[in-house]
């Protein structure tokens, strides 16, 4: 894989296995082609190689197979690393069938140096080369996003300084020259290659793992590791620097129900694994297709945040992961077609070059300085006077405007041009006469056509119509005519701007259809209505959550009051109160939930409707021909269209809604399980044998002590090549599994544990700062 070389690479890995299909699969030596002989027919399996078959044919970038994972690394990303730090963006993505060996191309063993994967790799390569290149200034920032149920999650938001703390404020966005982003996703800026492995395992640590069939430590969700690279030159006092991402994309895998044998939550999340793959499919399938203008990158958020990372300016590279054992062989089958449609995706990769605004000024100042420095010494060669940059004094402007007046009236022939700054002087004074000429004959035509008088009297007339109505219409009244005064006065003074407002309002009403008329209509029925202020409406149309919250809930902490007679209270009496109290936020998004269902169905029964009525058109001038009096008109069919949009726009939000549920059911079935075993624990600790208490704390330091132990064996045991890296990379491990430890210690007991403890095995340093 080449930085810059246009087309998306594609490598086939074969997770390792006994049980290896040969019958069915064959690697050529070639190293690039991959043969499988299969027709969809038992009987045809056995033999099926013997010459009985043509087989499907997949050609690929390589063929990996029995390979280490270091070979894999410097074939499939190292390019796209160097050419990262040059200023490309790059993406390196591993698909396959669940269980084939994503995470651990991607990831790797977090326990073993030898067996790291890709990401450790590249994090070490970046900080390599940025050690290298002493030329360039490097900064470096990671964030760690994981896409799960169609609910975007911040992997590093545990970690100290990161704002994000839930997923419900992070939504993709694009910019130009910015590319696409996560907006609320925690940047975290690193510096050496430790706090950057540091990073990646708490990452690792805080992903959402399942167990299946084929998988006991499934990933249940897609995730993206994202490097950020800026540099600049140190030896060119230049104002442009460059910027690159490096996408790093461990995908969830692919499942076949009855394979992988998934009930429950697992079913759900696969499910949506499995619909969001097939978004991804089609994304690639369009972005293949040179004649399709329009690629559904917003159809799931894995597309929408992949939106420039999967071809057009960026290296990319597939991984595509197999597992080679003839039961998986239609997964494996369907894994290859996905990676030969990727093939044909193109690439643009180009330098994200930038120019830093504050520097391009102070370029730019010095190159004033100096061309104002040659002029001047022109000016003195050629014996010119010298030009002055400064502002005109006032005598100077003077004697400009006397000699405008002058021009003007013919008593000067030519006024002398001498400096730039004296052609504008001249200019302004034009203007200025323009003006007051322009005024005097405004002034004039008033006078002879008696303009302000009838003006005048048309108000006085308006008036005393106006007096005459009811009471009630005062607000209104007054409103209008003060409106119709401003607008007089300004049809006299501004004819200009009064027009190009109109014709502004005219746009903002363009692109707003809907409002436009539902505003029209509502005038209509009631013409006599008092104008309620903007705010005002706004507070009357919403009465829904905050201010119902407000009104209904408890104060934190308040008890719900039952009579002393009923103990307990009966259960509905007090869901209604936990509803108010405790409950009351989970009760709010339910509300909202069903707010925002009951608008999607009025809003599909206004479309059924105008489909209904366009309809009937439609019949009757079938019936009748096609002059038909009230045949439908564009403002049915825009309507119509309008409808539909809005229909979409609530349906989408309603589906993000219901996501988010499914992610916080998730976590709420996460804390029930830990809150009873705490509960458990705090039981036996309080009321039956205290002495457990201190065995548990007592194991769990242990547990602590031998982890620390075993990751400096770790370390002492291996024979070191690029030792430093590999003492990062085992420190950073013992620091997550510390951190691990201390804080089940902290659920357990909340003995504090000491820091020191591990300083003094003189292998790990202090628990990297997490909230
Ligand atoms: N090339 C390989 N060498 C050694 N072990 C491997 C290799 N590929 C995969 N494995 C092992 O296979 C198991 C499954 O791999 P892994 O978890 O990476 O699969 P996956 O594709 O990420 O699955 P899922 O999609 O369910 O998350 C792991 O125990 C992993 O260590």
């Amino acid at each position: 894989m080449k930085a810059g070389s246009g087309q998306v690479a594609v490598f086939v890995r074969f997770r390792p296995t006994a049980n290896f299909a040969h019958g069915l699969i064959e690697c050529l030596r070639d190293g690039k082609t991959v043969n499988i002989y299969y027709i969809k027919d038992s009987r045809r399996l056995q033999n099926s190689k013997n010459g009985l078959l043509s087989p499907l044919s997949f050609q690929m970038e390589g063929v990996l197979q029995d390979v280490s994972q270091e070979e894999v690394y410097s074939r499939v990303c190292q390019q796209v690393v160097q050419g990262a730090l040059d200023g490309y963006n790059g993406t390196v993505m591993c698909f396959g069938q669940t269980g084939a060996g994503k995470t651990y191309t991607m990831t790797g063993s977090t326990g073993l140096y030898k067996q790291r994967g890709i990401i450790p790799r590249a994090l070490q390569e970046v900080f390599q080369e940025v050690e290298k290149r002493t030329e360039y200034s490097f900064s470096v920032h990671l964030s760690y996003l994981e896409i799960y149920n169609e609910t975007m999650v911040d992997l590093l938001s545990s970690v100290q300084g990161s704002s994000q703390q839930f997923s419900r404020g992070m939504v993709v966005m694009e910019e130009p020259g910015r590319g696409v982003f996560i907006r609320g996703l925690s940047l975290h800026p690193v510096h050496r290659e430790e706090d950057a492995l540091n990073l990646l395992f708490e990452g690792e640590m805080n992903r959402i793992i399942g167990s299946h069939a084929m998988n006991r430590n499934s990933s249940r969700s897609h995730c993206i590791f994202s490097v950020h690279i800026e540099s600049r030159s140190r030896t060119m006092s230049d104002a442009k620097y460059v910027t690159s991402k490096l996408n790093l994309v461990d995908l969830a895998g692919s499942e076949r129900l009855g394979k992988t044998g998934s009930e429950g939550q697992i079913l759900k999340e696969a499910t949506y694994i499995n619909k969001s793959l097939s978004f991804l499919e089609q994304a690639i399938l369009a972005l293949a297709d040179s004649r399709r203008e329009h690629v559904p990158f917003r159809q799931t958020k894995l597309t929408h945040a992949l939106k420039d990372s999967l071809g057009g300016n960026c290296n990319t590279v597939f991984v595509a992961n197999i597992y080679g054992e003839a039961s998986q062989i239609e997964e494996t089958i369907s894994t290859l077609r996905f990676a030969s449609r990727m093939k044909c995706v193109r690439t643009d990769p180009a330098v994200n070059e930038h120019v830093d605004p504050a520097l391009q000024i102070k370029k730019l100042q010095k190159e004033v300085q100096m061309l104002k420095e040659e002029l001047s010494i022109c000016n003195t060669l050629m014996k010119r006077p010298t030009t002055t940059y400064e502002p005109l004094s006032e005598a100077q402007l003077a004697e400009i405007n006397n000699q405008v007046e002058r021009y003007i009236d013919g008593s000067l022939k030519e006024i002398s041009i001498t400096s730039i700054g004296q052609v504008n002087a001249v200019f302004a004074q034009f203007k200025v006469a323009v003006q007051e000429q322009k005024q005097k004959v405004m002034a004039q035509l008033c006078q002879t056509y008696n303009l302000v008088e009838k003006d005048q009297s048309a108000k006085t007339s308006t008036n005393k119509e106006w007096d005459a109505r009811g009471s009630n219409e005062d607000v209104e009244t007054s409103a209008q005519s003060q409106k119709q005064e401003q607008h007089t006065n300004l049809t006299k003074e501004k004819p200009m701007k009064s027009r190009e407002k109109s014709s502004q309002n005219k746009r903002q009403g363009e692109g707003t259809p809907i409002s436009r008329k539902q505003m029209e209509s509502a005038s209509k029925s009631k013409p006599n209505s008092v104008q309620i202020p903007e705010k005002q409406q706004v507070t009357q149309a919403e009465p829904d959550t905050e201010s119902a919250d407000t009104q209904e809930s408890q104060q934190p902490g308040s008890e719900p009051f039952y009579p002393e007679h009923v103990f307990p209270p009966p259960k509905a009496d007090a869901f209604e109160d936990f509803k108010l109290g405790q409950g009351s936020k989970i009760n709010g998004i339910l509300k909202e939930n069903k707010g925002l269902a009951e608008e999607v169905n009025t809003i599909k029964r206004k479309i059924d409707c105008t489909v209904a009525t366009i309809q009937q058109h439609t019949n009757i001038q079938e019936t009748q021909g096609p002059f038909v009096e009230g045949e439908p008109d564009a403002t049915l069919i825009l309507q119509l269209r309008d409808l539909k949009a809005l229909y979409r726009h609530r349906l989408e939000a309603l589906h993000s809604i219901k996501a988010e549920v499914n992610y916080c059911q998730h976590l709420v079935d996460q804390c029930r399980v830990r809150l009873l075993s705490e509960f458990e624990t705090w039981y036996k600790n309080t009321f039956l044998l205290p002495e457990e208490e201190l065995e548990t704390t007592k194991d769990k330091t242990l547990a602590q002590t031998e982890t620390n132990q075993q990751c400096s064996e770790q370390l002492e045991n291996n024979p070191l090549s690029d030792r430093s890296s590999e003492q990062s990379f085992y420190n950073a491990r013992c620091r997550t599994l510390q951190r691990r430890n201390s804080r089940m210690l902290t659920c357990v007991t909340p003995v504090p544990i000491n820091p020191s403890a591990g300083s003094e095995q003189g292998k790990v340093s202090p628990v990297l700062p997490v909230k």
